[in-house]
């Protein structure tokens, strides 16, 4: 029986010949990843260790990263001081892909670990953070866990108690239309197999859709596999993982990728013809509650969000520049946005794309999660309605629970920051 790309993975980690849906193994993790929860399992990873006599050290302090994102620059002593404490646990343990908060190499932890060719096709990566999935884009087999799995991991580099997941096989065709894209695409996709409908599973992308996708947007529809519930998306390492790790990420060592075998078995398969696929957004309070653009155009928007680990990449500020240059971001309508990376932020300047969306009244913020979460900046005032590229609506997701948040594409959000109300790029 030939094996998905998922189980081919765990296979060789666990050092397996072949591993079937339902197996637990214990594969060796390649990569671990943590934010400022990183506190969290700084604790429990003490705790593994108190009492046994034995010195607390890392299994491979070259293979775990911390990237500070959520809070930056820290909102409140609180988050300082954790921040400090991490700092110190960084350079007593020699952990080196460490990144502070910094203009040059700062971001969020989902656009840092590809961009600085830190996960590679075939690897096992795990993180204490739910986008985690972000990651199946470079071929990875990547999912979120908690903090104790995570201390556990840390001393020992291996997952315990991993159940291979079964796997859905989504095979897209078709050529994108004007201003649709691969937001498009994992909106519709989550709608259609809802919040729960990938629970416990893996989405494994196929189809020339995907094949001639950009990186930047395989990590927007892996970013958001874990809205339909899936343990990760996955598209197997192909040419353009290469190009991107080769002349982006600048990786110059081998890098083998893991295709899936001929007669896999996958539990369902999806397919979705985008040729006449429309924007969409996924209305409050729910990512599954997708609805075509022209069932809420014209809804009034008080904050348009341009940024995070799905869409603040180079190529969606790009699209949201070449929307407002020249034009003005509606009165009674604020801006925000946050480039994914200092390194993004940079190449966005060099553009000319921030002075662009300056000139048309947006803010641009530093990298970090900021509004997406927001615990720490940008938060929606009392019965406020965002329209945000980011990748979660939850209630009270923008910091007020009396707060609305629609998901959309780049494109969408910038043609509806000149109205100030939901616009339909394809008209505007
Ligand atoms: C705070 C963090 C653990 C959380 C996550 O797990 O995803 C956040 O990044 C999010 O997007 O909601
Ligand atoms: S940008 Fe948003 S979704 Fe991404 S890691 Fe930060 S809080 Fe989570």
């Amino acid at each position: 029986m030939g094996m998905t790309v998922v189980e081919k993975i765990l296979a060789r980690a666990a050092g397996l010949p072949s591993v079937k849906v339902g197996d637990v193994v214990e594969p060796r993790v390649d990569l671990a990843m943590s934010h400022e929860n990183a506190a969290l399992v700084i604790n429990q990873f003490h705790e593994v260790y108190e009492g046994t006599g034995l010195s607390a050290k890392v299994w491979d302090p070259s293979r775990i990263a911390i990237i500070f994102d959520h809070r930056v620059p820290a909102e409140s002593p609180k988050t300082a001081t954790n921040q400090k404490k991490i700092r110190g646990f960084v350079a007593d343990h020699g952990i080196t892909k460490f990144h502070d908060i910094r203009g040059d190499v700062g971001g969020i932890c989902h656009q840092i670990l590809p961009e600085y060719g830190y996960v590679r096709p075939g690897y096992v990566v795990v993180g204490t953070d739910s986008h985690t999935t972000s990651h199946g884009a470079m071929g990875a087999f990547s999912f979120g866990i908690g903090a104790t799995e995570m201390a556990s991991v840390w001393s020992l580099g291996i997952a315990v108690n991993i159940e291979v997941p079964a796997t859905i096989k989504v095979v897209v065709h078709g050529e994108f239309p004007p201003f649709v894209g691969p937001k498009d695409l994992i909106l519709h996709l989550i709608g259609k197999l809802t919040a729960q409908g990938a629970n416990y599973k893996v989405l494994e992308f196929h189809g020339e859709t995907i094949r001639k996708m950009s990186t930047s947007g395989r990590i927007a529809i892996c970013n958001m596999s874990v809205e339909a519930g899936a343990t990760s998306g996955i598209v197997p390492g192909d040419a353009e993982t290469l190009r991107y790790l080769r002349e982006e990420a600048g990786v110059t060592d081998p890098i083998p990728c893991v295709t899936p075998d001929l007669d896999a078995s996958y539990v369902q398969t999806v397919e979705i013809d985008v040729t006449r696929l429309v924007p969409q957004i996924a209305c409050p309070h729910m990512v599954d509650n997708v609805k075509p653009i022209g069932d809420v155009v014209g809804t009034r928007i008080q904050q348009i969000v341009i940024g995070s680990c799905t869409n603040g990449r180079l190529d969606d500020l790009a699209a949201a520049a070449d929307i407002l240059r020249g034009k003005k971001v509606a009165q009674g309508t604020r801006m925000l946005v946050f480039p994914a990376s200092s390194k993004i932020f940079a190449q966005a300047l060099d553009k000319g794309y921030v002075h662009d969306l300056m000139a048309a009244g947006a803010v641009v913020m530093n990298s970090g999660c900021g509004p997406c979460l927001g615990v720490h900046e940008g938060a929606l005032g009392d019965h406020e309605k965002a329209l945000s590229t980011t990748n979660r609506n939850f209630k009270g997701r923008m910091g007020n629970p009396t707060g609305e948040v629609y998901l959309c594409s780049p494109v969408v959000a910038a043609a509806s920051a000149i109205t100030g109300v939901i616009t339909d790029p394809r008209k505007g």
